[in-house]
């Protein structure tokens, strides 16, 4: 049976890259995302975003909606402090099953919990069943039609604080520009756009950052 993409790429991880070291994961899928095949991982330029934001913000709890590969889980998850935590939300089975090895392999399973199913069906399950107060960081890099359906239902579960930070992956390719839309002009958002390129492009791409106001 032909392998997936996912696998060819986790394959090359298992082969290549250093076994409970977080970085050398990073690396080696950039590797062959950008040598061999282009995936939708959110890539070094745009990782960096990431990561400075991360640390910025410094969360307890964060929680990732889109964990394809596990890249930007595993790019998160080795920037925690102690005793924090990601949840990271995948619908796609076969992605999942990938992920759950990248992370392990990456040595950060501790810090990071899969949660399988629907972003929409899992969101009002985080306070009883994965016991959250209230998310520190969010990254959305899901699907760009469920950036604003979602973030109206983070906000009606009650899980932001003052100063809760969104992260938004694509806002310009594949493009969210209705969640663009909604978030400037929402009084309750303080926004920042980072503009960068598509991951392994040329291609111009950005990401929005979100800041709750509470
Ligand atoms: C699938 C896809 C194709 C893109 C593109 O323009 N391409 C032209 C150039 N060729 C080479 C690659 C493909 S961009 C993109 C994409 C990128 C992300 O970061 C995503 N993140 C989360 N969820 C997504 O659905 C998601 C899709
Ligand atoms: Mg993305």
């Amino acid at each position: 049976m032909n392998q997936s993409k996912e696998q060819r790429i986790l394959d090359f991880v298992l082969q290549n890259a250093v076994r409970g070291d977080p970085c050398s994961v990073v690396d080696t899928i950039d590797k062959y995302c950008s040598q061999k095949e282009w995936a939708m991982n959110v890539g070094n330029e745009k990782g960096i975003i990431l990561d400075k934001t991360v640390e910025e913000v410094n969360p307890s709890v964060a929680l990732e909606l889109g964990t394809y590969c596990g890249y930007s889980a595993v790019r998160i998850a080795q920037l925690l402090k102690p005793g924090a935590r990601l949840l990271t939300v995948e619908f796609n089975p076969k992605f999942a099953a990938i992920a759950k090895q990248m992370i392990e392999f990456a040595g950060v399973h501790d810090k990071v919990k899969i949660l399988e199913g629907p972003s929409e069906e899992i969101i009002p399950q985080l306070k009883k069943k994965y016991e959250v107060d209230t998310l520190d960081f969010v990254f959305l890099d899901h699907w760009k039609d469920r950036y604003t359906p979602d973030t109206i239902l983070i906000q009606e579960c009650n899980l932001l604080r003052k100063g809760s930070v969104l992260l938004a992956d694509n806002v310009i390719v594949p493009g969210a520009p209705e969640f663009l839309n909604y978030i400037r002009n929402n009084p309750r958002f303080q926004c920042t756009n980072y503009p960068s390129h598509l991951e392994y492009m040329k291609v111009k791409d950005a990401m929005e950052k979100a800041v709750f106001l509470g």
